[in-house]
């Protein structure tokens, strides 16, 4: 943890471009960036119960779909007990320069990484219109688009960043300004 100089936070609606931006400033910063998902110890311990395909789960297709409201209502459960458990465990192995957290879903998230990391954090939002969403394959989905897992930080407004990603070009425009915001630290 000692050699961390940056967490950044990244949260999204659903097909807002999440996965995309992360990977994108990876690439760019290679070694020194590392992507943690506070959902991956959450399909971890979903894999080892039912007997499923790790990395299937793991990836961005519809075996994630399928089992994403029951992951949802058994981490809610978790999560009574102990807010952190999942950021937690996310953290474990996180030790590059820059780590990307790239499933920021709930306030009680941006808690435990203020209360754990404090200015180590940056906080962003990134912002795409629901049509583009639909066209990038999104489908509007009870249980999934209308609880706290897709909805809890709608109405937070303390965000580092707030960025919009609703083209190619806005995604090239998101990344410049990140790497702006890191400029001290690259
Ligand atoms: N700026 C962009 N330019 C081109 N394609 C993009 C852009 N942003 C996102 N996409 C594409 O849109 C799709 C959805 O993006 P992504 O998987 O990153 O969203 P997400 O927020 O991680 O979604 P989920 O919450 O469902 O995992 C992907 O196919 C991705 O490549």
């Amino acid at each position: 943890m000692d050699g961390v100089k940056k967490i950044l936070l990244i949260s999204g609606k659903r097909k807002s471009g999440k996965d995309y931006i992360s990977s994108t400033l990876q690439n760019i910063l290679g070694d020194r960036c590392q992507i943690v998902h506070i959902s991956e110890p959450i399909k971890v311990e979903w894999a080892k119960r039912l007997n499923l395909n790790l990395s299937e789960l793991l990836s961005d297709g519809p075996y994630k779909e399928k089992y994403r409201k029951d992951m949802i209502e058994w981490s809610d459960s978790m999560r009574m007990t102990d807010y952190g458990y999942f950021c937690r465990t996310a953290m474990l192995h996180a030790h590059a320069e820059f780590v990307i957290v790239s499933d920021v879903r709930r306030k009680t998230d941006i808690k435990y990484f203020h209360e754990n990391y404090g200015s180590l954090v940056l906080t962003i939002r990134i912002n795409t219109k629901d049509p583009i969403r639909i066209e990038r394959g999104w489908v509007f989905t009870n249980g999934v688009d209308d609880v706290p897992s897709e909805c809890d930080l709608d109405d937070y407004n303390q965000w580092d960043v707030v960025l919009q990603n609703n083209c190619m070009s806005d995604g090239e425009s998101c990344i410049e300004i990140l790497k702006d915001k890191l400029k001290l630290y690259i």
